[in-house]
């Protein structure tokens, strides 16, 4: 059974695939955050932006089968008739909560099977299936890392436990620092001045690292 909050059409607002057309699909549950505000100050991650409790956002709900959930998602998909054979691949990202508890080789087949190119947002402390066209490793802290290779990293900015010149020997094909934006995205998603600042500053002095912005939030979507 696959447990999903929430379910979208939107625009990939962050990363190397930032702009790109994409159904998001939000698992429930995280391994590092209840997800509940009593406990954030006591959690693994404590700056999560994202509610990701239960299965009662938009198009959420549980799946008893990759079948079943793969047809609900594809179904978020545009026609694209008329483009002349130019139509895009469509893509999916998994999410969460923490995806990688909940995201296995069987969803990825029917995905593939339907069409679509498959990306993972996730916090890399659990391992991945085989399978993923794009993978995204947010590290928290010092949570160990699990996956240690992959197309991106991508790191909240700042975090004091988790300076960004630790990860740089790690296998992956871009390095993004995304300033960390302050509570839930539906009450003050947005990044402030000052982590804002402080993540240009370092990418200007470590031109290893590129600015990843929230863009989704700064254009108002989902
Ligand atoms: C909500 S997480 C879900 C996926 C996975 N659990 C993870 O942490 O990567 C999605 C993305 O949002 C980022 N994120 C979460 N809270 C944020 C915040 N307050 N400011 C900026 N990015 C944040 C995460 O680092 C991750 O890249
Ligand atoms: N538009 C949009 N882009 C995103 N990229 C990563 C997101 C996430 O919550 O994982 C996210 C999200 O929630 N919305
Ligand atoms: S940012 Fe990711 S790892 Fe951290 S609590 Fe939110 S969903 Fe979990
Ligand atoms: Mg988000």
């Amino acid at each position: 059974m696959y447990h999903v909050k929430e379910a979208f059409y939107t625009l990939q607002g962050e990363g190397g695939q930032a702009g790109r057309a994409s159904v998001f699909c939000r698992f429930s549950g995280c391994n590092l955050w209840s997800g509940r505000e009593a406990d954030r100050t006591s959690a693994a991650c404590r700056f999560c932006d994202t509610d990701f409790i239960g299965t009662d956002g938009q198009n959420g709900g549980r799946f008893s089968s990759a079948e079943a959930l793969a047809n609900h998602l594809a179904a978020l998909w545009p026609d694209q008739d008329g483009h002349n054979g130019r139509a895009a691949t469509p893509y999916v990202v998994f999410t969460g909560g923490e995806p990688l508890l909940q995201l296995d080789e069987a969803l990825i087949r029917e995905m593939h099977a339907r069409g679509f190119a498959v990306a993972v947002e996730t916090n890399g402390t659990l391992p991945a299936p085989a399978g993923i066209d794009w993978l995204c490793v947010s590290p928290k802290g010092d949570n160990a890392l699990a996956i240690t290779a992959g197309n991106e990293l991508k790191l909240v900015h700042p975090q004091a436990d988790a300076p960004p010149a630790r990860f740089t020997r790690l296998d992956f094909d871009h390095f993004f620092l995304q300033p960390m934006a302050t509570g839930p995205a539906d009450t003050s998603g947005d990044a402030t001045p000052d982590t804002l600042a402080e993540t240009v500053a370092y990418c200007l002095a470590h031109p290893r690292w590129r600015l990843s912005l929230q863009t989704h939030k700064i254009a108002g979507i989902d």
